[in-house]
């Protein structure tokens, strides 16, 4: 794993629009996960997305992409015009990696679908940031979950797309390599428009400008908290550990009402 001094920089092409969900509908078997749902993703802004397993957090990213199929409803427009679905670099909850390729031949994969010439430098760079440089010419059976989701992070990072979904990126990482990523996350996509579906509350606070809770049935999103300064942040802040109890209350938990209410006054 590099040192952050010798890490590819922050986005070259930062986004330049706002994203409009409106009126969002998805149904499975007449059952709505979510209904006449709203959600604007600002130019450049990181949000993160928490909520109970199974409340439709997958299915809202999904939906941005335009892969949900069935009974789905609503509007996704781009500030500046133009589709959302050809921007998008999505990063699934599983990793999708190709079996007959390799880590760095998953890494590049983006641009040989596209019939380009990779960057094998920077395909390089973003193999030893994640810390695969030896494993990069294994297949994915032969890696571990946690290599295969610092491989896919780096396949999502490579794409240098203007918008990013991420579902449960760091799920399968150790805590170190998690806060590394999530460091390596916040660098590479500074300027990009971001969204990330986590369960972890100090993780969303780390990275996100934005940070929702989806719950209910059908589910619905409530307003963001903001924490403030710039990510990666310091995960120890009172003020974090606050804005962390208030989305474990949202998210259902049974906090004690005082804690952390000096960090906040
Ligand atoms: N293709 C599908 N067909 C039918 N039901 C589906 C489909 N995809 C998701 N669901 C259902 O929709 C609901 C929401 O699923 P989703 O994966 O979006 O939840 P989630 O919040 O991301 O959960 P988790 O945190 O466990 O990943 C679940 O009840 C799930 O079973």
């Amino acid at each position: 794993m590099r040192d952050t001094e010798q890490a590819p920089q922050q986005a070259q092409n930062p986004t330049n629009f706002d994203i409009h969900l409106s009126g969002a509908r998805v149904a499975f078997g007449g059952v709505d996960i979510f209904d006449d749902l709203d959600l604007t993703l600002r130019a450049g802004s990181f949000t993160c997305l928490l909520g109970p397993s199974g409340v439709g957090k997958s299915t809202l990213l999904r939906f941005l992409t335009g892969l949900v199929e069935g009974d789905v409803s609503g509007n996704i427009t781009c500030s500046n015009g133009g589709i959302l679905r050809n921007r998008i670099a999505y990063m699934a909850q599983q990793d999708l990696l190709l079996p007959w390729r390799t880590v760095r031949e998953n890494v590049e994969l983006g641009a040989v679908l596209r019939g380009e010439r990779p960057d094998h430098a920077r395909a390089e760079h973003l193999i030893a940031e994640v810390g695969l440089t030896d494993a990069a010419h294994l297949r994915p059976a032969k890696l571990s979950g946690g290599m295969k989701q610092r491989a896919a992070l780096a396949r999502t990072l490579m794409e240098d797309r203007p918008v990013v979904l991420m579902d449960e990126p760091f799920s399968a990482l150790d805590p170190v390599n998690r806060l590394r990523l999530q460091e390596l996350a916040a660098r590479v996509l500074r300027g990009k428009t971001v969204l990330l579906v986590t369960h972890d509350p100090l993780e969303a606070l780390r990275l996100g400008d934005h940070v929702h809770v989806l719950s209910g049935a059908p589910a619905t999103l409530a307003d963001a908290i903001t924490p403030d300064g710039q990510s990666p942040r310091n995960i120890t802040d009172p003020a974090i550990l606050a804005q962390q109890a208030e989305l474990l209350r949202q998210l259902g938990a049974d906090i004690s009402t005082d804690y952390g209410a000096e960090a906040v006054s």
